[in-house]
């Protein structure tokens, strides 16, 4: 199937799963239902990812703007307890988060039969920080500094509330884009936080660290500070440092990274500590909080914002989430397109701007630096599940045999992994768990 006809599949799929959804809760309620539809109104779909739909709501009473994040029953792997009632970790982490200033505050929830809707704030207008860089191609090292810093402080203040986000990553990271403040969102991969190791992953391949691969274990806060590095030399370089589990297992092997823009040694000390191979020899989240880097003042939004580039995105954003055009209810427009996919904003890259005398991955010496940014930075990133036994295996020969890397084998072993971990089509579930609620509320009416 070819792009075009798959991205026109998935848009009919999402305005339909939007239609039986605004069906559904026209419909007769139950369970909180009728709250529900009582206290917002759903408008158009903001975003998705593996395991939800996200959409714009507004809180009728007050015409506060919120995001309702729908998620299906079947796909909830944890439950926890609030108040004597089951409900997803999910919803229990963000609530244990929620008054941490970094994190997205969760304002209601309400349970149907198929799954849960999340109602939380909505700053206006904002964007996601996967949609920022990509919009400017890669970001400055100041506006990198103000952005990094809140985003530490955030994760540093979750484990103290004793919250493991394992899922950080830019597309879970929003900017006000009046403030310039981040808000840490998608808690579904959350769980608490304990001192032994975990055996259990629900995060992204590519942010994920190398012990995870060699022997499906990690440590909470050392993996968390591993994918930290992975954000931040991704918001500098507009690209992810590794491409793949074996660039991930081998990297350290050959050097230090390669930067593709000139950045300060200071900035890459940090990074450095950040993705040390040796989980035990990583830098901790209260050393990165206290590095030079993250110490240093950083600018203020509005003399960050000045920059043109920076600008022009921004109005382009204020232009499609301004709340006054949105149509109440209706199906996602053009400008939910645009601001979902944001093609028609150019990806610029400095070739010439590399670190030449650098080491570099495994991948990276032989294709010009343009090419590899595109590869790196084409779509928002797919969910991890626990590596196979063949990409255990391929990991651990590629960390022994970093030397004798064999393109064939590294092309035949991605092809397997790929079959093995193809993205999912994202939610027709959804759909199917909409449409027998639907069913059944109105064979209660009949009844
Ligand atoms: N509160 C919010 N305010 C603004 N935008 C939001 C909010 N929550 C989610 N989004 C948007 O919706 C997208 C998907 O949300 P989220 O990551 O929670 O879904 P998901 O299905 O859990 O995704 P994933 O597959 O990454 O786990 C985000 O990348 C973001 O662009």
């Amino acid at each position: 199937m070819t792009l075009p006809v798959l991205a026109k599949k998935m848009k009919k799929l999402a305005s339909l799963q939007f239609f039986n959804l605004k069906l559904l809760l026209n419909g007769e309620s139950s369970r909180g239902f009728s709250k529900f539809k009582k206290n917002y109104k759903l408008k158009a779909e903001l975003g998705r990812g593996g395991f939800g739909v996200v959409y714009r709501a507004v809180r009728t009473c007050d015409n506060t703007l919120v995001a309702v994040k729908f998620i299906e029953r079947s796909n909830v792997k944890e439950w926890a307890r609030i108040n004597g009632e089951q409900v997803p970790m999910e919803i229990c982490m963000l609530a244990k988060c929620s008054k941490i200033r970094g994190v997205i505050r969760l304002l209601d929830w309400y349970s149907i039969p198929e799954g849960f809707l999340i109602v939380m704030e909505r700053p206006y207008p904002c964007i996601d920080m996967f949609d920022f860089i990509k919009g400017q191609g890669k970001i400055s090292e100041e506006m990198a500094r103000f952005l990094f810093r809140q985003i530490a402080l955030t994760v540093h203040e979750c484990v103290q509330n004793r919250v493991l986000h394992r899922d950080l990553k830019d597309e879970n990271v929003v900017i006000d884009l009046v403030t310039g403040a981040t808000k840490l969102i998608d808690f579904g991969a959350a769980t608490v936080l304990r001192r032994s190791q975990y055996s259990d992953f629900q995060g992204t391949r590519l942010y994920c660290p190398p012990e995870w691969f060699l022997h499906s274990l990690y440590l909470g806060r050392e993996a968390a500070v591993w994918s930290l590095g992975v954000l931040l030399y991704n918001s500098l370089n507009g690209r992810l440092p590794f491409r793949n589990e074996k660039d991930i297992c081998t990297a350290h092997l050959l050097g230090p990274l390669p930067f593709f823009v000139p950045v300060s040694q200071e900035v890459k000390d940090l990074i450095s500590k950040c993705l040390t191979f040796e989980p035990f020899q990583r830098c901790s989240i209260e050393s990165i909080l206290n590095h030079p880097w993250v110490k240093q003042q950083p600018l203020s939004w509005e003399l960050l914002t000045k920059n043109k580039v920076q600008k022009k995105t921004n109005e382009k954003m204020e232009k499609s989430d301004d709340h006054h055009s949105e149509t109440l209810g209706e199906e996602t427009s053009e400008t939910d397109e645009e601001r979902s996919h944001p093609t028609t904003v150019s990806v610029s890259q400095q070739p010439g701007s590399a670190d030449e005398g650098v080491g570099s991955s495994a991948s990276s010496s032989a294709t010009p630096p343009k090419k590899q940014h595109k590869e790196h930075r084409m779509a928002k990133t797919s969910l991890l599940a626990p590596p196979t036994s063949i990409e255990m295996k391929a990991a651990v020969q590629a960390s022994k045999t970093p030397t004798q890397f064999n393109v064939h084998t590294a092309l035949k072993n991605q092809r397997q992994m790929k079959k093995h971990h193809s993205p999912q089509p994202p939610n027709s579930t959804v759909l199917t768990a909409l449409r027998r609620a639907m069913s059944r509320e109105a064979q209660n009416r009949i009844s």
